[in-house]
């Protein structure tokens, strides 16, 4: 598990009062959260310049990650205080499912990655983790702690995204619609409504709760980093 925030949020709202609780825990990152939203295979998606060899990598490992995060956010559903918040989170469990789903499955075709590789692939060390932290943290933790989970992976897909969508598209289409998928109005406005949720449910818990909930955002973002190291690493 990750260090102890050094500042609470409580000493960060002195030093910056405008600050949100969702800033607070991406400042508890350290220089991780620049590591995740700037790591060069993210750059690599919208330079058009990536390894088919590093995305396949990348795909085949992140289909298990992502087959995780439906269970995680299946988990949060039923956790969920109000019914807009059930609602919020199955409309992105839908969309998960459907067409995320189909986006790989496409993805997979164009590359030549047979059914049998990627259903029957086994996980990797750091999606073994990530799958341990976030089935932890949403089935036997808190509504608050999977959540910071969802917020961080959804957060820096969003930020290097938009980064990326400011460019020309890479003519692969798997390329180009990881980056749209990531950047499109609607993904804007769930990771809003994310940060508007763990802004309010953090706010309102214990200073002791609150660093265990900084602790979550601060592994997961460092599983971010790892995992887009491991699939680059061989390029
Ligand atoms: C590892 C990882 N983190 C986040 C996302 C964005 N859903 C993703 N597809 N993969």
């Amino acid at each position: 598990m990750a260090l102890a925030p050094t500042l609470t949020f409580q000493d960060h709202r002195l030093q910056t009062p405008s600050a949100r609780f969702s800033d607070w825990l991406v400042s508890c990152t350290g220089s991780s959260w620049a590591a995740a939203t700037e790591h060069a295979f993210t750059r690599a998606i919208g330079d058009d310049a990536m390894p088919d060899a590093a995305y396949v990598r990348y795909l085949i490992e992140d289909y298990t990650f992502i087959t995780d995060l439906a269970s995680t956010i299946g988990y949060l559903v039923a956790k969920a205080p109000t019914m807009r918040s059930k609602s919020r989170l199955s409309a992105f469990l839908a969309l998960l499912t459907s067409e995320e789903n189909n986006y790989f499955e496409r993805s997979f075709a164009a590359l030549d990655v047979p059914e049998t590789v990627y259903r029957a692939a086994a996980q990797g060390p750091v999606t073994r983790e990530f799958s341990r932290l976030l089935l932890e943290s949403s089935g036997k933790g808190t509504y608050a702690e999977g959540l910071a989970c969802l917020l961080c992976a959804e957060w820096v897909y969003l930020t290097w995204g938009l980064r990326e969508a400011k460019k020309p598209r890479p003519k692969a289409f798997y390329l180009a619609e990881w980056i749209d998928l990531h950047a499109v109005q609607g993904f804007q406005d769930f990771v809003n409504w994310l940060r508007e949720e763990m802004d309010e449910v953090g706010s309102s818990l214990t200073e002791a709760q609150q660093q265990q909930v900084a602790q979550h955002f601060q592994e997961m973002c460092r599983l971010e980093v790892s995992f887009f190291d491991a699939v680059w690493a061989a390029s």
